[in-house]
């Protein structure tokens, strides 16, 4: 086992929120009286496995973290740089912004404000053993690949076997070296730009296919805000934490 290194959070907050389709970014609407931005910071804050936090934000709004990270008093957070054009631009400027001093990083979606702390503990403990950790569950409903039908429509192409699937989420947790070589390959790949990766992980997996990546259990109730019901679903899985804490 290795020596702990210094662990940075990231919180991945550079989006627009087009599906949910407010005037502003998602990560900045309020859910159980704080922005979703201030609870994501909130429990990294908290646990005592992070010794600093980093905030990718979409451009233009930067103040207004800046004003959240001031008013709750949150000392971890050491900078607030504005996020790229895409999910891995943002994770891009977030791993140059880090330097190249060896530490764990936890990139975490900063729209899953309901992230418990036993998700981080556990991330950061396999940390001492694994280069590259994420976090799934398994997925409960039956997942299909959809292929053209006849009609123009859809049909099914494929019904996967559903004991070897996992749903991803964050946070995604990598040594900062791996995760850095991952993008270089990949930036220097010209197929990258058309073939995008939707998560970290599958950087690491298309251009370091030789490092494992560790699987630690997620959770239901760590759900990324994506469509409008999100909010009142996030809403109430707060009110219900609230009501047996
Ligand atoms: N350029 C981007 C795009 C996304 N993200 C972050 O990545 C996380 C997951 O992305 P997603 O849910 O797709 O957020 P948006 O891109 O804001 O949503 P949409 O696609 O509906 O616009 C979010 O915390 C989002 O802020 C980011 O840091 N930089
Ligand atoms: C990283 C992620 O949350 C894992 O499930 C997901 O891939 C992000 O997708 P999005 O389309 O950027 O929300």
């Amino acid at each position: 086992m290795e020596a702990a290194l210094r662990s940075v959070g990231v919180l991945l907050a550079g989006g627009v929120g087009q599906r949910v389709g407010h005037e502003i970014p998602k990560q900045l609407i309020e859910v159980a009286g704080r922005t979703i931005l201030e609870h994501s910071i909130a429990v990294f804050e908290r646990a005592p496995e992070i010794d600093e936090i980093v905030v990718l934000m979409t451009p233009g709004f930067t103040d207004r973290v800046k004003d959240i990270v001031a008013g709750g008093g949150y000392r971890k957070v050491s900078q607030i740089v504005e996020g790229g054009r895409s999910r891995t631009e943002s994770t891009w400027r977030a791993l140059r912004a880090l330097g190249t001093q060896e530490c764990d990083v936890l990139l975490h979606d900063a729209v899953r404000p309901l992230l418990e702390p036993r998700i981080i503990t556990e991330c950061v403990a396999a940390l001492r053993t694994h280069r590259a950790v994420n976090v799934a569950i398994p997925s409960s409903d039956t997942v299909l690949v959809a292929v053209p039908g006849p009609d123009g429509g859809e049909v099914i192409g494929e019904v996967l076997d559903r004991s070897r699937l996992r749903r991803s989420q964050t946070p995604q947790c990598f040594r900062l070296s791996v995760i850095r070589e991952a993008y270089e390959r990949a930036l220097a790949d010209p197929g990258f730009a058309d073939r995008p990766a939707t998560d970290d992980c599958g950087v690491v997996l298309r251009y370091l296919p030789e490092v494992p990546i560790h699987l630690v259990p997620g959770s239901e109730r760590n759900i990324k805000v994506t469509h409008p019901d999100d909010l009142r679903i996030a809403e109430q899985l707060f009110a219900i934490r609230g009501s047996i804490s």
